[in-house]
């Protein structure tokens, strides 16, 4: 029960800080209508009374305050008669207001959602949806929250104000007893990162015990338990109480099962928190003979497929990275876990991508470079080691693409092509590689093109093409010549991307043209190359070398 609930209502004590400060009230009043009790005990009292009922309504000060929405909900729940309600045949039971998960707990909640990342939630025990705003709040947009509810008439109490929040729309509520809604979810392969059991105590067993059987639960995944100290009636040895006989039983199944690891946090009346397991030989004695536990089983070096791609502790750079593919490059580098070094010709468009970075908690650093200069690369590459120590993934993304017909191509305008889309992606990846081979590892990821494959058209671009044809032999060459030393040379040839520049004016009936040549039906989006990269400059990717990976909606193939 919440301070703020229990400032309007005849206070009953409902958790075991409740009940001590209600033992120490009641101490002291005795030791003051005392005479021959000393003031030092009258004294101690007072201090431990100050300890015990200062801690609730200071932890609801001192956390985040919640939002209008819950708020609304919560002042909804606490005005509303419920005797009334249940007396009036709406309810099967007479549900007590002291149900409600309040403004801390909510936000403990919240914030385990948002640690544990959970995109689907489950609640067991939803009563007017407090507990199920607050989780919802911190799930990402596709997140999904099925709240399961005994009584109808909560989902229609609840559902106005879920209506008003942005986050309602990711609750769906499940009416009916809950184990008939998880044996529903088992039926469909439903399976959740986080589950919230807040409802009958007697089936909080049998709730706990059904998530783990069929799976519900993923693992890693999460399971917080309301009421698990049930008063403190779990370890007062003297408690004859259903409820608190029920948790307690729970409390050590819990304990004893070895798919789990779990805390109890001593918060109001008491918040489990169980993680389930990864199996292990060690802890599963029984399924040892049927079980090949290598590293399909279990990831190679433990890492499941997706923590393979994370580039946790890398540094990478991307050149051309102040706009287009390139920053898409930086951000997805980034978003896995490495820090990223900003290049680009253009100084403030690194420092405004760099900046981007930061903002996203992403360590980066701006560099201005020219890379069809030789001392520019050189200082390039210097100023990442100097900073960050090496370099373990080098993105050589910047080029230019210039059109004319090949009878009017002009020796400038190939060998400006040539500069920068071949001879500058030569000499950074000889600079990084440099760095690459004294530490025996290293990542080069060169942006080719489609345009080495196919000839586009109908533009001309013979300089462009012929430049990107030579970034994949570029590429093939080295990614072969440095395998044996820890180096991977790959590249990624995009089809068409979609940028600003293609809906001019001039470029409109081009676009059209190109349009009929995707089976995709679509140009790229530079988000379509980013999971690329990152698997590129990832360990996943260590037994490939030399390749051309080409996303162009099947275009190559028509
Ligand atoms: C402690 S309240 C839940 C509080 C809620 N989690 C919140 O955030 O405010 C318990 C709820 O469980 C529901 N309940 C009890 N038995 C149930 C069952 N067998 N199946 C589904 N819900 C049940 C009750 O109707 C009640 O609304």
């Amino acid at each position: 029960m919440l301070r703020r609930f229990a400032m309007q209502a005849a206070k009953v004590s409902d958790t075991p800080v409740e009940f001590v400060t209600e033992y120490l009230l009641k101490a002291k009043e005795i030791a003051e209508n005392n005479a021959n009790v000393p003031a030092e005990l009258c004294d101690n009292l007072q201090k431990a009374l100050d300890l015990a009922s200062g801690l609730d309504g200071y932890l609801e000060q001192m956390s985040s305050q919640e939002s209008e929405p819950l708020a609304e909900l919560y002042r909804k729940s606490i005005s509303h008669d419920w005797n009334k309600v249940h007396e009036d045949g709406k309810t099967f039971f007479r549900l007590p207001i002291t149900c409600i998960t309040g403004q801390v707990e909510g936000q403990v909640l919240k914030m385990l959602v948002h640690m544990s990342k959970a995109k689907r939630v489950l609640e067991i025990g939803m009563f007017t949806g407090y507990g199920a705003l607050s989780m919802a709040e911190a799930l990402p947009e596709n997140g999904q929250l099925i709240a399961c509810e005994l009584e109808p008439y909560l989902k229609e109490f609840a559902q106005p104000i879920f209506d008003k929040s942005p986050h309602g729309k990711k609750i769906t509520v499940k009416t009916g007893p809950a184990m008939d809604t998880l044996k529903e979810l088992a039926a469909t392969g439903e399976q959740f990162d986080m589950v919230f059991i807040d409802a009958d105590k007697h089936n909080y067993i049998n709730y706990y015990k059904f998530l783990l059987d069929h799976n519900l639960l993923r693992i890693d995944g999460v399971i917080c338990v309301d009421n698990t100290l049930f008063k403190g009636r779990v370890y007062l040895k003297d408690s004859a109480d259903d409820f608190g006989k029920a948790l307690r039983d729970f409390n050590q199944f819990v304990t004893d099962d070895p798919r789990v690891e779990q805390v109890i946090i001593p918060l109001r009346d008491g918040l489990t928190i169980i993680r389930r397991l990864r199996y292990t030989p060690q802890a599963n004695t029984q399924l040892k003979s049927t079980v090949t536990y290598d590293e399909v089983f279990r990831g190679v070096q433990g890492k499941q497929v997706l923590d393979r791609l994370r580039l946790d502790g890398k540094v990478a750079y991307v050149t051309g990275a102040g706009q287009g593919i390139g920053r898409a490059f930086a951000h997805a580098l980034g978003e896995a876990g490495a820090k990223v070094a900003i290049v680009d010709m253009d100084e403030g468009k690194a420092e405004n991508v760099a900046h981007e970075l930061t903002l996203k908690g992403i360590s980066s650093m701006a560099v201005a470079a020219d890379i069809s200069q030789p001392e520019d690369v050189q200082k390039m590459i210097d100023d990442i080691v100097s900073k960050w120590g090496t370099i373990h993934i080098a993105c050589n993304n910047a080029g230019i693409n210039k059109n004319s017909a090949s009878e009017d191509t002009s020796l400038e305008e190939w060998d400006q092509t040539f500069s920068i889309n071949l001879r500058g992606t030569f000499m950074c990846c000889q600079a990084a590689g440099r760095v690459m081979l004294k530490q025996g590892y290293g990542k080069i990821i060169n942006t080719a093109s489609m345009a080495s494959l196919i000839v586009p058209h109908p533009q001309k671009q013979l300089s462009y093409n012929t430049s990107k044809a030579g970034v994949v032999k570029l590429t093939q060459t080295l990614g072969t010549e440095w395998i044996d030393r820890g180096i991977r040379v790959n590249c990624i040839s995009p089809g068409i991307v979609d940028t600003p520049l293609i809906h001019s004016e001039s470029l409109e009936p081009l676009v059209q043209r190109w349009l009929s040549d995707i089976p995709a039906g679509r140009l790229a989006q530079v988000t379509d190359l980013q999971a690329a990269v990152v698997y590129l400059a990832s360990d996943a990717s260590d037994y490939m070398t030399g390749h051309n990976l080409v996303i162009e909606g099947g275009q190559s193939l028509w």
